[in-house]
């Protein structure tokens, strides 16, 4: 396996308070990785620094080995995509043409390229969302045409800020799969902020737990949300259930009630 994205001793203050602090962390190419934590944990703070948008004041961030303040601009498109909570989609334009942002010019050029942005609609099931213009799609819709432009770009490392948020229960389930596939198939690096925490134990190959800016632990989904910790980070009582072979984590009870 070989390493994509590190962080070395990264500190990020935004108006003069500490939102990370001190993160060190190692990200392997061919894994599905959840970012988890509460709100106000540092999540999208993480994600903005780790695609290049917010530069730590502290630390270093490096893609593949090479210290992102060195890597030129123009081969940025081609290590990292980054898909934000805020997706916003209100240009007047199709959802295909949405996509083709996610393409080396922006737009489409050629046969193959036209190709290329319908495969991206296609993996995450909309398809037939194609010609309609997005400011006319339901926010799931939206969701799932913001991910294909990250699709689209066909990055190295592609980095979505809580892509299941708008989506419905099957296609959450698909997506998470797809962000596995993506990940195991394609050897890309692939880290999801994610609120669901029986998705996120079932499919991710590792999960990465921010509290208050700090990551508190990082490994194996359920080594590292144990009852400690989900009692500690998120005020939270957890029951743990076997189903089909697979051991499901699900979020019972506010920690402080019955
Ligand atoms: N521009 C800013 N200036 C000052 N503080 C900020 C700014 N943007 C975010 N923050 C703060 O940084 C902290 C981390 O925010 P972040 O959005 O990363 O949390 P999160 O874990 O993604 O939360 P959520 O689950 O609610 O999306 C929060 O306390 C937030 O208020």
């Amino acid at each position: 396996m070989s390493l994509a994205l590190e962080f070395s001793s990264v500190g990020l203050r935004l108006g003069g308070r500490a939102i990370l602090r001190g993160i060190d962390w190692r990200g392997e190419a061919g894994r599905l990785v959840g970012l988890v934590g509460p709100n106000g944990a540092g999540k999208s703070m993480w994600l903005r620094v780790a695609a290049g948008v917010l530069r730590p004041q502290q630390g270093e961030v490096r893609w593949w080995g090479e210290p992102l303040a060195r890597v030129p601009r123009t081969r940025w498109p081609s290590l990292i995509a980054y898909c934000p909570q805020r997706f916003a989609l209100h240009l007047p334009l199709r959802a295909l043409d949405c996509v083709a942002l996610g393409l080396p010019a922006g737009r489409i050029r050629t046969a193959s390229e036209r190709e290329r942005c319908l495969a991206a609609l296609e993996k995450v099931d909309a398809a037939d969302l194609a010609e309609r213009p997005v400011t006319e799609l339901s926010g799931g819709q939206q969701q799932r045409v913001a991910l294909a432009r990250a699709f689209a770009q066909e990055a190295t490392m592609l980095l979505a800020d809580e892509p299941l948020a708008a989506l419905d229960p099957r296609h959450a389930l698909e997506t998470l799969a797809l962000l596995r596939r993506e990940a195991h198939e394609a050897g890309r690096l692939v880290v999801v902020a994610l609120h669901e925490l029986t998705l996120a134990a079932r499919f991710c190959d590792e999960v990465l737990l921010l509290h208050e800016g700090r990551c508190l632990a990082a490994g194996a989904p359920l080594e590292v949300l144990d009852e400690t910790r989900l009692r500690a980070v998120y005020g939270l009582r957890a029951r743990r259930l076997e189903v089909e072979g697979e051991t499901l984590l699900l979020p019972w009870a506010p920690a402080d009630r019955p």
